[in-house]
């Protein structure tokens, strides 16, 4: 069947019998392919049926799908011509794992991060509308996405649409792990009514039964606003705002699904479909654990074991560890997570101090003030968030947590380039984002043990603070005797001359092979670990210039208002001429593909490092 689809390239022409075949089909096929490179298994294992039904009941590229955070969108990709790019699924050069508009024209919006689908799909409506085209919109989002408030805004404004606007609720009860909040409770509710009619099918029954004005009945109570429908539909959160609600229908069952896709696309003005689907279907350790089969690396199908040995401690695991023992001893420290328990390691700390971890939802921004109203009540909140996510919450920290001078500790997890997620994901822009706000500090540590010290050291700070630290091993360094932490100052590994090398957080690794290429090549070469990016440490810059002819920064995050351009306006604003060499990513987006791959397409890996070194000190020497 997957053949025939690929040769036909339109599900519209199977058969209505062979559908089920062709979803059993996809399934296998997603399974044999993130089993051999990862991905996100569950979600897509989850909206099969979904998909294949918009696919058979609208137009592409004309009709518009538009994916939230779009990690749910493979059997998509599969009904659109890319069936073939997924034996390079998120690796570097190869097919993304989100919709890309530049990978093919049925990708109507690029997503990544949550909540976004709403707000996409009402502006395609709008300019459908005042373009005077014809085409539907379909905005499909998790029911994860509705904790995001984005989803709240982009509701609100949706509701005074007179014009047709489906947006499809993917409910399957899980964000990456247990959904939470009054939303999600909500939802569980609706869960419970009569598939599909809408109306209680006992009500429905009765009235079917009624001569002649039995059917018009149950239109017009779908029409009204009296309280007895209340009783007999549900969705009036959204019925009472002015958005019909259709549900909940089946999510497994294709005919049911078209019917109800045909149903929406008849309704004038903005319309709810609430489908109720299970994360992982099909394959019986994903359906028992939804949360590991969300996002995975290679796995044994037969299984569900990972092919990767785990055997490092990640910065992650450093980071929860770290805080647990610490929250032992200080009973006002409270951990804050935006639905990523487990991805920032908060999981042991959840377990063992239930009451003083909030999981907000996908909600960053809330999720910033709400640590900030913490600390303000005298606890002191650990926001454990991921660099890119954190990025939503950018007013909120200069607002109310910086304004305020508020202790809140921002954990910043998969800060750098975190490889196969891409674009959407690279935590490669919070060095920009944060430097320029007042009462900041940022800290980076070179190692998993300094990670341990830096956290503890921030909890003592009477003002906010970051600690960036990326994804993966946590850097173990030989003979490491941790220098003490102070305030606004590096820490001296080596003293030479010529060479000075100023790495910024975990591109440490990298910087001490830097140096010994260097060494080897006859140099002489300073190394210093930055520590802080703000506030600078101007005394170590003062020294650094006086004895070397190149000053070399290294940072995983663009060069624009990163680590390196502090050192150089700080120079500039001295008057100083000292040559800096800044080592950062270019003024760009990142795609996807491994680590390593990136790393050295971008410049940043030892050996192109060392070069770059070489030919600035040579061009120096001439001068
Ligand atoms: C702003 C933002 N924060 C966090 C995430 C990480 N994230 C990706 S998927 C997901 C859960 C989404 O749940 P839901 O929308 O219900 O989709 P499901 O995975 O259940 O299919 C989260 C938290 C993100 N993509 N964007
Ligand atoms: C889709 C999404 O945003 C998350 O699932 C993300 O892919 C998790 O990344 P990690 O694998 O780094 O936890
Ligand atoms: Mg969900």
């Amino acid at each position: 069947m997957l053949e025939k689809i690929k040769k036909e390239n339109d599900i519209k022409k199977i058969k209505k019998e062979e559908l089920p075949l062709l979803a059993l089909e996809i399934r296998r096929f997603l399974l044999e392919k993130l089993s051999q490179t990862g991905g996100h298994l569950a979600s897509n294992l989850g909206v099969v049926e979904l998909t294949m039904a918009m696919h058979r009941t609208f137009s592409l590229p004309e009709d518009k799908i538009i994916w939230d955070v779009g990690h749910q969108s493979y059997t998509h990709k599969i009904l659109t011509g890319r069936k073939d790019g997924f034996d390079q699924l998120r690796k570097y050069g190869g097919m993304s794992g989100f919709p890309k508009r530049k990978e093919s024209d049925c990708d109507a919006f690029d997503t990544g991060h949550s909540s976004t689908s709403i707000s996409a799909g009402l502006g395609y409506v709008y300019a459908r509308d005042l373009k005077q085209e014809k085409y539907h919109v379909i905005s499909v989002f998790g029911d994860g996405s509705l904790t995001g408030g984005m989803a709240y805004e982009a509701l609100n404004n949706a509701a005074s649409l007179r014009t047709n606007f489906i947006m499809v609720l993917n409910d399957n009860h899980m964000s990456i792990s247990e959904n939470v909040g009054g939303m999600s409770k909500y939802l569980a509710k609706l869960r419970t009514a009569d598939i599909y009619t809408g109306l209680k099918k006992q009500v429905v029954r009765t009235l079917h039964k009624v001569p002649v004005v039995g059917k018009p009945m149950i239109r017009n109570i779908r029409k009204t606003k009296s309280s007895i429908k209340q009783l007999l539909v549900p969705g009036m959160f959204f019925e009472d705002m002015g958005i019909t609600y259709l549900g909940p229908v089946a999510g497994h069952d294709i005919e049911m699904l078209c019917e109800a896709f045909r149903e929406a696309a008849k309704v004038e003005g903005p319309v709810l479909l609430h489908v109720l689907t299970k994360k992982g279907k099909g394959y019986p350790p994903a359906e028992q654990y939804p949360d590991r089969f969300h996002g995975i690396g290679p796995f044994q199908v037969s299984t569900g074991l990972s092919r990767d040995k785990k055997e490092k401690e990640t910065y992650t695991d450093v980071f929860g560890k770290t805080l647990t023992k610490l929250s032992k001893e200080d009973e006002r420290i409270v951990a804050i997570t935006a639905a990523m328990a487990g991805g920032t390691g908060l999981e042991p700390f959840q377990k063992q101090f239930p009451n003083r971890c909030f999981d907000v939802g996908i909600a960053e921004g809330h999720g910033v003030t709400f640590a900030a109203g913490l600390a303000a009540g005298g606890l002191r909140p650990v926001f454990a968030v991921y660099s890119s996510f954190l990025q939503r919450g950018y007013d909120q920290i200069i607002h109310d947590v910086a304004l305020q001078k508020l202790p809140v500790v921002f954990a910043i997890d998969r800060a750098g380039i975190v490889g196969s997620d891409g674009e959407t994901h690279q935590g490669i822009f919070d060095l920009s984002y944060l430097g320029s706000i007042p009462n900041m500090t940022i800290l980076a540590p070179k190692s998993g043990r300094e990670l341990s010290d830096m956290l503890e050291y921030a909890m003592k700070l009477d003002g906010p603070s970051a600690i960036r630290y990326p994804r993966g091993t946590a850097y173990e360094m030989p003979e490491e005797d941790c220098q003490e932490i102070r305030y606004g100052k590096s820490e001296i590994i080596a003293w030479e001359s010529q060479i000075a090398i100023i790495s910024y957080g975990h591109l440490f690794e990298e910087a001490v092979t830097v140096r010994r290429l260097l060494k080897e090549k006859g140099y002489s070469c300073t190394l210093v670990n930055g520590r802080f990016a703000k506030p600078l440490d101007t005394d170590m810059l003062e020294e650094v210039c006086k004895e070397h002819r190149l000053v070399v920064s290294m940072e995983e995050n663009v060069q624009r208002g990163g680590f390196g351009e502090s050192i150089i306006a700080y120079y500039a604003g001295r008057g100083k001429a000292v040559r800096v060499l800044p080592l950062a990513l270019p003024d760009d987006y990142v795609e996807h593909g491994s680590i390593g791959v990136l790393r050295k397409e971008m410049g940043l890996d030892a050996q192109t490092m060392a070069d770059r070194i070489e030919t600035a000190y040579q061009e120096q020497e001439k001068l």
